[in-house]
């Protein structure tokens, strides 16, 4: 499930998988016929990744997506979410004023270390061609400083993490890192696998 930060009501859809349709997973449509047409360079990553069309979530999604309207989806494993809601933060933020290295204009946020660590290798073959875009991961494993100190010197216009390093990055203040502040740009927030992520129980302390 993911949501795009946007003035309508949001819509539910439920995306076909990958058994479902004409028996391919990617057979929703071409990319080049996306409303409004997709960046060059989108269209080019995903030819680089021999994505040739879009899978059912992808189809329905995107659109809804780029056009700022809150989207909540439901699509089996494996169903192509991921691209569902990278390829419309990266063409929403393309849209706005150009961000600076401390504002965040995309929250990723995921319920494992390893989803989010996939979820950042699938941001980064896009944002290979968008350098003006700088993307961090924030999970635990590793000491929060060394977060801290990456945040500040190179930025974090797409985050992605997990909900208890997140927590621990707006409270580190002390630390030289105001995240309340730079989250103020935000223009996409997404909560992958939100049904999840709100079993995990994580409540304020
Ligand atoms: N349009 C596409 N054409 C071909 N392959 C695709 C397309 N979109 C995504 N894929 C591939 O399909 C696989 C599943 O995609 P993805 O991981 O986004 O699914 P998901 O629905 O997020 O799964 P999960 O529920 O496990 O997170 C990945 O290997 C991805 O690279």
């Amino acid at each position: 499930m993911f949501q795009g930060d946007g003035p309508e009501a949001g819509r539910e859809v439920q995306g076909d998988g990958p058994e479902t349709g004409s028996g391919t997973m990617a057979d929703s449509g071409v990319w080049d016929n996306v409303e409004n047409g997709l960046h060059p360079l989108i269209l080019q990553t995903l030819r680089e990744l021999h994505f040739t069309h879009m899978t059912p979530v992808q189809s329905v999604t995107i659109p809804l997506f780029m056009s700022n309207k809150d989207v909540a989806a439901e699509a089996i494993t494996g169903s192509g979410k991921t691209l569902a809601f990278v390829i419309p933060i990266l063409e929403i933020l393309l849209k706005r004023e150009k961000l600076k290295k401390l504002q965040v204009g995309a929250l990723i946020i995921t319920p494992t270390r390893e989803l989010a660590i996939q979820i950042d290798e699938v941001l980064r073959h896009f944002t290979f061609h968008f350098p003006q875009f700088s993307q961090i991961l924030f999970i635990g494993g590793s000491n929060p400083i060394e977060d801290v100190e990456k945040f500040l010197k190179q930025g974090g216009n797409i985050i992605v993490g997990t909900p208890g390093r997140l927590v621990d990055m707006f409270r580190r203040q002390s630390d030289g890192l105001d995240l309340p502040s730079c989250v103020k740009t935000l223009e996409v927030l997404v909560l992958d696998e939100a049904d999840r992520l709100l079993e995990m129980g994580f409540e304020a302390r």
